[in-house]
C-alpha cells in the first residue's frame, strides 16, 4: 500500500511525496505541508492505483549498467543551437538573431495523431553526454544530457528500479512512458527515447529551457500574473488538457510546478505519473454551441466518461474535495485544479490553504473561495472570478468542465478575446533568455553537478522475480515528423 497525496515544497530543493511527509516528523514539511494527514483522508489513500501498463513489444534492455557513470560525463562548454526535436548546439542565427526565429524553428514539427513514428531504440545511456542536474523527483532525477552523435540537448529523466520497488511505484513509471510515447502535443513535453539499464529507468525528453513555471511565477513582483497573463498561460493549459482528455487521460496532478516553459516561452506540461487512463477512450462526441456564429466543439468529457476513480493521488493545496471525500471522481478534477493554478496565478497563494494539512481539507471541503480584498491586492474583473467560482464549484457534477469538458471551459465568457486556434503562435508573456543549458533559468539550484549519482548502492534485488517487474517497459525510439527539418 502506498500513498498518492503529494506535497510540494515552496523551498528550492524540497519536493517529496507524502509517504515521506508520514515518515518524518510533522514540521518539516515546507509551507504547503503542515502536520499529519487527516485521518479519513489516511483511510482513503490506501486505495490502490490501477493505471493500465501498455506495453509495446519492443522490449530492449540498454547494456550500460553503470547508469551513467561512466555513460554519462561532464561537458563544461556546451554550445547549443536550436533545430528540431531537441534543443541543437550552434544556433542557425537569423540576420538579427530574434527571438520569433527560435520560436519559429521550435514549431516545425507536425502535430497530427499519424505525425509519431515508434521504433526500436536507437540509444543507450552512453550515448549520452551528462551536463547538469535538472531536477529531482522521489525515485529519480532528471539531467540536462547532450547525445554525443548529434549535439542535441535533452532533459534525461533517470528513474532508479530499487527505488520504485521500494515505494511500490513501477506502474505509475510505465504510466508515465505509455503517456509521454503517446503524446504529440506543443503543450506537452515530447518524448524522443525510453530505455533501460539493469538498475535504471530513463525517459529521455525534449529539454524545457525555461525551467519551472513555479520559478518563474516567484520572480514576478508580488509573485502574482496580470489578468491577461494569467488568461493566456490557463488557455495553454486547457488546450493541453483538452487534448490529454481526448486520449482518455486524467491528468490528475495540475500545479505550477509541472508546468514547464519551452525556450519559446509556451507551456509544456510535464510529470504525468499521476495520471490515470480510461480503457478504451470512448469516442469524442461533438456539442453545438449556443451561438451560432461559433463552430461546434468536441466533448472531451465522453472521451473519458466511463473513468471514475479512487485513488487518492494529488498535491495537497489542489486536491479537489471528491478526491479528499474518496467517492470517486472524473475528469473534473482537472477543471478544479485549473481554479486554483488561476487563482495562485493571480494572487501568488492557493485559495484554501490552511494553518496545517487538516485544516487546507476543510477549508476545500467546506469555504467558498474568496477573492483578496486588501490593500494592494491585486484586483481582478468580474468575468475572471466567475470563471474561477465556476471550476472551483465543490459538487463535481455542476463544476465547469462537467457537462462536455474543455468546451464548457473554453467558451465562459472570461476567455472570449481567446484565440484558441493560434495560441501557440501568440507571443508568450515571460520568453526565457536563452542560456543554453548550462545557466538554464528557473531552475532549482542543485548542488550536484557532474556524476550521475544515483545514490551508488546496487540494486537490491529481493522482490520474487523483481528483474521481469520492468520486462515490458517499452525501449522506443519517436520519430516525430518536422523534427529532422
Ligand atoms: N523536460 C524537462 N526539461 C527541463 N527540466 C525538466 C524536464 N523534466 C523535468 N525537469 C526538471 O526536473 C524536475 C523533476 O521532474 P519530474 O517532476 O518530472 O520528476 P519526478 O521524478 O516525476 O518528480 P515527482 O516526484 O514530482 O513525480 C522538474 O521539476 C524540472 O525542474
Amino acid at each position: 500500500m502506498s500513498f498518492f497525496l503529494r506535497r510540494v515544497a515552496s523551498t528550492p530543493s524540497a519536493k517529496a511525496t507524502l509517504e515521506d511527509a508520514i515518515a518524518s516528523s510533522p514540521g518539516t514539511a515546507a509551507d504547503r505541508n503542515n502536520g499529519p494527514l487527516a485521518p479519513s483522508a489516511l483511510a482513503k489513500s490506501n486505495s490502490s492505483i490501477h493505471s493500465n501498463m501498455t506495453t509495446s513489444s519492443m522490449t530492449t534492455t540498454a547494456t550500460d549498467s553503470t547508469a551513467g557513470n561512466s555513460s554519462f560525463s561532464p561537458s563544461s562548454s556546451p554550445s547549443p543551437k536550436l533545430n528540431g526535436g531537441g534543443l541543437h548546439l550552434n544556433i542557425p542565427k537569423s540576420p538579427n538573431g530574434s527571438a520569433l526565429d527560435l520560436r519559429r524553428g521550435a514549431f516545425r514539427r507536425t502535430y497530427s495523431s499519424n505525425s509519431i513514428k515508434k521504433k526500436t531504440v536507437e540509444v543507450t545511456p552512453s550515448s549520452f553526454v551528462k551536463i547538469r542536474l535538472l531536477g529531482k523527483g522521489d525515485v529519480g532525477k532528471v539531467y540536462l544530457v547532450r547525445q554525443k552523435d548529434t549535439d542535441r540537448l535533452y532533459a534525461m529523466k533517470v528513474l532508479s528500479k530499487k527505488e520504485m520497488i521500494k515505494r511500490n511505484k513501477i506502474k505509475r513509471a510505465f504510466a508515465e512512458q505509455e503517456i509521454l510515447a503517446t503524446s504529440n502535443h506543443p503543450f506537452i513535453v515530447t518524448l524522443y527515447h525510453s530505455f533501460q539499464s539493469e538498475d535504471y529507468l530513463y525517459l529521455c525528453m525534449e529539454y524545457c529551457m525555461g525551467g519551472e513555471f513555479f520559478r518563474a511565477l516567484q520572480t514576478r513582483p508580488g509573485k502574482y500574473l496580470q489578468e491577461e497573463d494569467a488568461k493566456f498561460y490557463a488557455a495553454e493549459v486547457i488546450a493541453a488538457l483538452e487534448y490529454l482528455h481526448l486520449m482518455g487521460f486524467i491528468y490528475r496532478d495540475l500545479k505550477p510546478e509541472n508546468i514547464l516553459l519551452h525556450q519559446t516561452g509556451h507551456i509544456m506540461l510535464t510529470d504525468f505519473d499521476l495520471s490515470k487512463q480510461s480503457s478504451p477512450a470512448g469516442e469524442p462526441t461533438v456539442v453545438k454551441n449556443g451561438s451560432p456564429s461559433m463552430p461546434p466543439a468536441i466533448d472531451t468529457k465522453s472521451c473519458i466518461a466511463n473513468l471514475r476513480t479512487n485513488s487518492f493521488v494529488g498535491t495537497e493545496e489542489y486536491i479537489a474535495p471528491e478526491v479528499i471525500k474518496g467517492t470517486g471522481h472524473t475528469s473534473a478534477v482537472d477543471w478544479w485544479t485549473l481554479g486554483i493554478l488561476m487563482y495562485e496565478m493571480l494572487f501568488g497563494v492557493t485559495p484554501f490553504k490552511g494553518k496545517d494539512r487538516n485544516a487546507t481539507f476543510h477549508s476545500i471541503l467546506h469555504t467558498d473561495v474568496q477573492f483578496p480584498d486588501h490593500p494592494g491586492a491585486q484586483q481582478v474583473s468580474s468575468l475572471c472570478k466567475s470563471v474561477i467560482r465556476k471550476l472551483l464549484i465543490k459538487d463535481d457534477q455542476l463544476r465547469l468542465g462537467s457537462k462536455a469538458g474543455a468546451s464548457d471551459v473554453k467558451s465562459h465568457p472570461f476567455f472570449k478575446t481567446t484565440n484558441w486556434a493560434l495560441l501557440r503562435h501568440l507571443p508568450p508573456p515571460i520568453i526565457p533568455q536563452p542560456s543554453f543549458g548550462a545557466d538554464a533559468i528557473n531552475f532549482r539550484a542543485m548542488q550536484e553537478s557532474v556524476s550521475l549519482d544515483i545514490e551508488g548502492e546496487e540494486l537490491v534485488l529481493q522482490h520474487p522475480g523483481a528483474k521481469n517487474l520492468f520486462a515490458n517497459f517499452s525501449s522506443v525510439t519517436l520519430h516525430h515528423d518536422g523534427d529532422d527539418e
